[in-house]
């Protein structure tokens, strides 16, 4: 006897599923002590949704691939996220780098914002529902010496937080190696010794170190107990971490200036780092940064989500970071409420280091549009950092 296949029925029930059509696509320069590149896609049925181009350097080439977006982009359905991801990504047939990349990745964040806001949903539920009840986030603490590093540790513990991060020192814009690999692991040792096991720190390398520094940098600092050393090498060539990982324990973590899957892909395939430090501002939004971190899984490494950006980029991280089962910690310069709050009235909720989830649809963040249109900053260059010597060093 043969079963038969109840037949499909075309009466069913019609779906809510808003039509809409990006109808504009609007750049604003805002001033959050620096400049933000904020993306506002706009739909025919009025809701909008927005982006943040993650780079902070060098901004015009995002505007400008911006530019070439648009026509592609202009009709279309907004719900396509991963369609839309590839007709970008791939439309002039040359890969992405990570201007464009930035680009893409703030209207990818915005196209999700409008799929959240026109269906009623937080971005998280669209990712597959909350993992974790509450996000934990690190901030930075700041500092010319032990003594003010200290000092900057202690009002970031009393408020909550119980992983800090400060940078590799300059002096000046001017950075020698040497010194500053001493005394960064001086600062590491004397902030352990002051708080014990109180504290958990991440050193910022900022990819500032040769091999032979990095080395003798991280092999110092094995004993400190570090939560993770951070971009101790450059990142063009992403295989010298396969030496600096035989040479250490220390956990390490790279990936804000990956500019998409396969930047990544080297250092998530061979085990080398850690932590992988992708942001969904630079590396492609969302929907690349989804796919990685499913890749981190995979491999049990960690996500610490790259965020010394605006509301957007903390928003898109959180609602990120909420959901996935690799999530490590996510990065917190800019502490929620405390700028932009004029464009922004509403932003994440936090508990000392905690993020909080809330109902509220999308990115979940208010945006005053009148009030971004009036800032209007001006993209200013990025500092130079030097060698004693003269010559050009990363900043
Ligand atoms: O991990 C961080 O937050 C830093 O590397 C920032 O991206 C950098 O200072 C921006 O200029
Ligand atoms: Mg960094």
């Amino acid at each position: 006897m043969s079963t038969v296949a109840p037949a499909i029925r075309g009466d069913v029930a019609p779906s809510s599923r808003p039509e809409l059509r990006i109808s504009d696509i609007e750049v604003l320069q805002i001033d959050d002590g620096g400049v933000m590149m904020m993306v506002v896609v706009h739909t025919d049925g009025g809701v909008f949704g927005v982006g943040e181009v993650g780079l902070r350097s060098r901004q015009l080439a995002s505007r400008g691939a911006i530019e070439h977006f648009k026509p592609l982009l202009l009709g279309q359905d907004p719900f396509r996220t991963e369609h839309l991801w590839q007709v970008m990504a791939r439309s002039g047939f040359y890969p992405a780098d990570r201007a464009l990349m930035s680009a893409i990745s703030a209207i990818d964040i915005a196209l999700w914002d409008i799929k959240g806001k026109a269906l009623g949903l937080p971005i998280y539920e669209l990712l597959g529902g909350a993992a974790r009840d509450r996000v934990q986030c690190y901030r930075h603490i700041v500092g010319n010496n032990d003594a003010q590093l200290i000092e900057s540790a202690h009002a970031a513990l009393e408020e909550g937080w119980t992983v800090v991060r400060f940078g590799v020192p300059s002096e000046g814009n001017i950075i020698d190696s040497r010194r500053a690999t001493r005394s960064s692991i001086q600062s590491c040792e004397a902030l352990r010794s002051e708080f014990g096991d109180r504290i958990d720190m991440i050193l910022d390398v900022h990819t500032r170190l040769d091999l032979g520094d990095a080395t003798n940098l991280c092999r110092e600092l094995e004993p400190v107990d570090m939560y993770f050393v951070e971009d101790p090498l450059r990142w063009e060539n992403t295989t010298i971490y396969d030496t600096l990982r035989q040479r250490t324990t220390v956990p390490l973590a790279a990936g804000e200036h990956a500019a998409s899957k396969w930047d990544i892909r080297h250092l998530i395939e061979n085990d080398a780092v850690d932590f992988a430090r992708f942001d969904l501002c630079i590396v492609g939004g969302l929907t690349e940064a989804k796919k990685i971190a499913g890749w981190c899984e995979t491999h049990h490494i960690r996500t610490a989500t790259h965020n010394p950006l605006g509301p957007i980029a903390t928003a898109a991280s959180f609602q990120l970071n909420l959901t996935l089962p690799a999530f490590g910690i996510q990065e917190q310069y800019q502490i929620p409420g405390t700028r932009v709050n004029d464009v922004f009235p509403v932003q994440m909720h936090m508990d000392g280091e905690w993020m909080l989830p809330t109902s509220a649809p999308g990115l979940g963040l208010e945006v005053d549009l009148d009030a971004a249109r009036a800032h209007r900053a001006e993209i200013v260059p990025m500092p130079e950092l030097r060698r004693p010597d003269g010559s050009v060093a990363n900043w």
